[in-house]
């Protein structure tokens, strides 16, 4: 079998589908995308095409290992994102022709279901309470909310109270029927982080997300050692090689690779099984499309270390399209009590409704995160 054609359709929200076509009929989709820069990612897979194009998509190690180091230059968000929506439809494709879902590709299912979470919330973290109210109705215990807002390298007691106090509210509506994770989302610097960390101990979150900035990895271990709360990152860290570092030096109780941009099934099934010989949790990051979750799902009931998945239903990003708007098989996606059973279907599982996308692709928006600004007027992390 040999691939012939690539084709990528940038669909709101803000993501991307690939779909790569074979000389048999076999189609797979992928999920390359990197937030804010679909258009850089589309352009870095329309660069490996020409050397696809005429390969055995079978081969996928082969191709793996050529679209990474056959450019010289290599890792980073958008070449690891390319390689992993491509890596994604070569596994769908495979699956597809041997007739059985990723995950036995893999050595079969660890677990029979798997914990989902959703979000409440959004960039600024209001109306979490009304909004864990809602998803509670539909048995989702498990949340994640940003933890602040703007947060200079130096705040404020009124910024820390604030920020704690949101979570004070949550734990005093809900006790310990409900479970959040909190995302400082880079927002905070180190030093801020500790007080944070510090303040919010008594409310017990699952975790805290990129308690630092990735660039500041070298703070995971301190900030460990002057917490007892779980610390996870790794959304923006797109290779082994980037987290075998944060693996030897400690600190994370949890990796986050983003299966649409760590290089795919093949490169965070790697990374999943580096984390559990440190005893470290994975709990793929992933606020993107279908195809970029069922990617994370396969790794999920393959790993034994993986905790916890993300979805985007309902999160704050997806305004023009939900999760499932371009997939025919809805019902595979349903999560009952908080978990989701197996995709079962061949391949990834996911039957795209490719007449949606192409219609959706036509006023695809170029979403953007929006540019924080301090009151001095100083770049904040958003
Ligand atoms: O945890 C999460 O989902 C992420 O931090 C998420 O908010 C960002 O990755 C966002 O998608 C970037 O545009
Ligand atoms: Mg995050």
């Amino acid at each position: 079998m040999k691939i012939i054609k690539l084709t990528t359709y940038r669909v709101p929200p803000r993501w991307m589908l690939l779909k790569i076509e074979t000389d048999e009929g076999i189609v797979g989709w992928g999920e390359p995308v990197i937030e804010g820069r679909a258009r850089t990612v589309e352009a870095a897979v329309h660069e490996m095409t020409p050397f696809l194009i005429g390969q055995d998509p079978g081969r996928i190690n082969d191709l793996w290992q050529a679209m990474y180091r056959g450019g010289f230059y290599r890792g980073g968000a958008i070449l690891m994102s390319a390689i992993a929506g491509i890596d994604q439809a070569l596994w769908d494709m495979k699956g597809k022709l041997l007739g059985v879902p990723v995950y036995d590709l893999l050595g079969g299912r660890v677990r029979d279901k798997m914990k989902m979470y959703s979000w409440v919330g959004g960039d600024r973290p209001l109306d979490v309470i009304a909004g864990i109210r809602k998803l509670r109705e539909v048995g989702i215990d498990t949340f994640k909310m940003n933890g602040t807002e703007e947060m200079r390298m130096l705040d404020s007691a009124r910024a820390v109270d604030q920020a704690v106090g949101r979570i004070a509210e949550i734990r005093e509506a809900f006790g310990n029927d409900i479970e959040f994770g909190i995302d400082f989302h880079g927002r905070v610097a180190a030093p801020m982080a500790k007080v944070l960390l510090r303040a919010l101990e008594p409310y017990r979150p699952l975790f805290v997300e990129e308690p630092v900035l990735a660039e500041q990895a070298e703070y995971y271990p301190r900030l460990a050692e002057s917490t007892s709360i779980p610390l996870a990152a790794g959304e923006r860290m797109y290779s082994r090689f980037e987290f075998k570092r944060v693996l030897e030096q400690g600190g994370l109780a949890i990796l986050q690779p983003d299966l649409s941009h760590a290089g795919g099934i093949t490169e965070c099934v790697k990374i999943a099984a580096m984390a559990e010989a440190y005893d470290v949790a994975v709990a793929p990051h992933c606020p993107l499309g279908p195809v970029a979750l069922a990617a994370c799902l396969h790794l999920d009931f393959v790993s034994h270390n993986a905790v916890l998945q993300e979805q985007s239903m309902g999160i704050h990003y997806n305004q023009g399209a939900e999760l499932l708007d371009y997939v025919k098989n809805k019902d595979d996606f349903r999560m009952e009590g908080g978990y989701i059973a197996a995709l079962t279907k061949p391949g990834l599982g996911v039957e795209v409704d490719e007449e949606r996308v192409i219609e959706a692709s036509k006023n695809a928006p170029d979403w953007r995160n929006p540019l924080w600004r301090h009151e001095d007027g100083s770049v904040a992390e958003w």
